[in-house]
């Protein structure tokens, strides 16, 4: 069984599906993206797995539980969090106070532990935040303020916030957006590594050079309905895919970069 499990998953606003009939999986510690154009519905899918909107018809489940009903707070206890595309980084705190506010998930027996251990939590969490930025390559920014960091610098610190509760699988809604190419092709390698510490994650994002080449898995959106899905090699030769999305000179394109960006595309052949 799937991690996280949507099946026949539909998202109805007022007469319009953003999302239709979508059956979609994420396995532990793989990487899955979704594409698609704008408006394909990228969004709202990590709404409704989230709790963000609600679903018209179908069913999730996330680590065997079916998630109807259960608030977007329940779910991030449960370890399935997720970014959002606006930065939303508290600019009067420091770096590693904004990864640390993240990190904190409160567990019922928490105030035990705090008469038993005071003081546990916060040693807990900042080893979590101090890990989640020694795989960003930001441990030397950690007392910085966000408004004293570069724009690749905050969006790195933004994922690195939702990583370093290290919850098991976190929604990435384009943590690449506004990323210059080598910018993103570090990001995509950071969030390799994090796959290798028992975590999974599912990425959207506009930027296919990341996409194609740090995925183990794709989805391809259309009009809110899954068109394709396969190993990033599947998906670019696809014709309903080049026709409905890449077109062609963007999928020559974006194969080049691909291949410029290298040597992910090893990872790219197991399944989801
Ligand atoms: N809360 C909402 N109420 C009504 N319609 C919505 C709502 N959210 C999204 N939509 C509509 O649903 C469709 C899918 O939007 P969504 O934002 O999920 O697409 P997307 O693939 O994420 O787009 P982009 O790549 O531009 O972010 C669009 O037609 C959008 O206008």
């Amino acid at each position: 069984m799937a991690l996280l499990e949507a099946r026949g998953l539909s998202v109805n606003y007022g007469g319009l599906y953003a999302n239709k009939d979508i059956d979609l999986d994420c396995h532990t510690g793989k990487l899955v993206g979704l594409i698609g154009p704008n408006g394909a519905g990228k969004t709202t899918f990590i709404d409704a797995i989230t709790g963000f909107t609600p679903v018209s018809e179908g069913k999730v489940t996330f680590d065997g539980v079916d998630l109807a009903g259960v608030s977007p707070d329940q779910r991030a206890l449960m370890g399935l969090t997720r970014t959002f595309q606006s930065l939303e980084l508290f600019e009067d705190l420091s770096v590693r106070d904004n990864l640390m506010a993240a990190a904190e998930r409160p567990k019922w027996h928490s105030f035990l532990t705090d008469i038993v251990m005071p003081g546990r939590n916060e040693r807990q969490f900042k080893e979590q935040v101090d890990w989640a930025l020694e795989i960003m390559g930001l441990q030397d920014r950690a007392d910085t303020l966000p408004s004293d960091l570069s724009h690749g610098q905050r969006k790195l610190i933004s994922v690195a916030r939702a990583l370093a509760a290290k919850p098991k699988l976190v929604l990435l809604d384009e943590p690449a957006a506004g990323l210059d190419t080598s910018e993103s092709q570090l990001l995509g390698q950071h969030l390799r590594e994090f796959l290798e510490h028992d975590m999974s994650l599912f990425l959207i994002d506009h930027d296919m050079g990341l996409v194609l080449n740090v995925c183990d898995y794709i989805y391809v959106l259309d009009f809110g309905k899954i068109i394709a899905h396969g190993t990033p090699a599947e998906v670019r030769a696809d014709p309903a895919v080049i026709s409905a999305y890449l077109g062609e000179s963007a999928g020559e394109e974006q194969a080049q970069r691909g291949a410029e960006f290298g040597a992910a595309t090893t990872t790219t052949e197991a399944t989801s």
